[in-house]
């Protein structure tokens, strides 16, 4: 199953800068792994906001739910997810 998942960070301003990269790093290792492993095959940065779009392929809406929790900027970020269909146009 893919969805669509639109994550929008907003860390604290008070947070102090050593946090915040410490933070960062651990959300980078645990997107990676996730990367090579295919369940998260795209990510794309907003231009000009600190936001992504990603694609995720996944069993199940659990699945999903407990890999975006387990983000370690999930408690700083808006996310939006959008189930995607197969359409019927496309040629793959
Ligand atoms: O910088 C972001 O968009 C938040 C993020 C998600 C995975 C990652 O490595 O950074």
């Amino acid at each position: 199953m893919k969805y669509l998942v639109h994550m929008d960070v907003n860390l604290p301003a008070g947070m102090p800068a050593e946090e915040a990269a410490e933070i960062k790093a651990q959300e980078k290792a645990y997107s990676q792994e996730l990367q090579r492993s295919g369940k998260w095959p795209e990510i794309w940065r907003v231009v000009g906001e600190y936001a992504n779009y990603s694609i995720f392929d996944v069993e199940s809406n659990d699945e999903l739910h407990g890999i975006l929790q387990g983000l370690p900027l999930f408690p700083y970020m808006d996310i939006t997810v959008v189930p995607l269909a197969k359409h019927p146009s496309d040629v793959k």
